[in-house]
């Protein structure tokens, strides 16, 4: 048996005809172009390379997007002080501070500065305290596009199984309570892995939705697998790179062993990172909607 692909490239094209549609309307009915800041400190090859795919699909929906690439030496003064002034631009819907940041500075103090209505990834604790208690705010990209896979491709839920190995704050934080909500949310029994955790494998063994965000190649094996369970992978690893410079990426999963016990099972690349690019958009023409008192 080999897994049937959530393929995170076909749902997230499907999606941007959507939101295609939505951006069309707002400009013909309503004259509005909603619009992204995107923000980058530093040369990070992987952050430039999501931060271009950002942009790309920004001029393909027809979003407005302006683009702050700053020097890694930039302080958080004059980091805190743009993102003040993006605040304050009514042409922004919403901002986006490309992480992680120079460890010189504070990457909570840049985050929590902006505007909780322009903040398109939901890491501010307003949209995380909304999503929380169920109310409407703006998800955060990567879990509200694994919950877009999960439902789009039907996957059973409610009642589910669900072992998340990772505990990070835009990851593995969110996407548990997410999954655990009940009204307009999964339902679903969750239980969450990390670096303290003993015998990972007893406990991925039991899931019946297995998602991965630790960022080690490989690291989640056939044995670790329950025989039919859908299986998460949110792993980007650069392993290496072509002879042309580009980075070779694997997931988290064994993907090639795993796919042979796994019902379902999501690519790397072409699963879960296009659906954090698509979701993007979508909270960016939500924070539009929401300014212009749309929402
Ligand atoms: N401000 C933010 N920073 C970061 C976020 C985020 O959501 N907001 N998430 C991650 C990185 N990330 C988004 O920026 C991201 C990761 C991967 C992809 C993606 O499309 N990956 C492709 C392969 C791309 C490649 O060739 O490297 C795939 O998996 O098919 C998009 C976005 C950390 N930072």
């Amino acid at each position: 048996m080999t897994a049937r692909i959530i393929s995170g490239t076909e749902i997230a094209q499907k999606i941007r005809e959507e939101l295609k549609e939505e951006i069309d309307l707002l400009k013909s009915r309503h004259g509005i172009t909603p619009g992204l800041a995107t923000v980058i400190v530093g040369d990070d090859p992987a952050s430039q390379t999501y931060v271009s795919s950002k942009i790309k699909s920004c001029q393909a929906l027809g979003i407005f997007s302006t683009n702050y690439p700053l020097h890694e030496s930039t302080s958080e003064k004059e980091l805190l002080y743009l993102v003040k002034t993006l605040n304050d631009d009514p042409t922004i819907n919403g901002i986006l501070v490309q992480v992680p940041l120079p460890k010189h500075i504070n990457e909570n103090k840049v985050l929590t500065a902006i505007h909780p209505d322009k903040d398109v990834d939901g890491f501010h604790p307003v949209n995380i305290g909304r999503m929380v208690i169920g109310e409407q705010g703006l998800l955060p990209c990567t879990p509200a596009g694994i919950q877009q896979m999960l439902m789009r491709s039907h996957v059973e839920t409610n009642g589910a199984e669900v072992v998340i190995v990772g505990r990070s704050n835009i990851v593995g934080k969110p996407i548990a309570n997410m999954l655990m909500q009940k009204a307009g949310g999964a339902n679903a029994t969750v239980t969450v892995c990390h670096s303290a955790t003993r015998d990972i494998a007893s406990h991925t063994r039991r899931a019946d939705i297995l998602i991965s965000a630790i960022g080690k190649p490989r690291f989640i094996t056939a044995d670790m697998v329950k025989p039919g369970a859908t299986v998460i992978d949110v792993g980007t690893n650069e392993i290496g790179k072509t002879p042309a410079g580009k980075r070779i990426l694997c997931g988290d999963v064994d993907f090639d062993n795993v796919k042979t016990v796994a019902g379902a099972i999501t690519p790397v690349p072409g699963g879960v990172g296009p659906m954090t690019i698509v979701i993007l958009m979508a909270n960016t023409v939500k924070a539009a909607k929401l300014a212009h008192g749309l929402q």
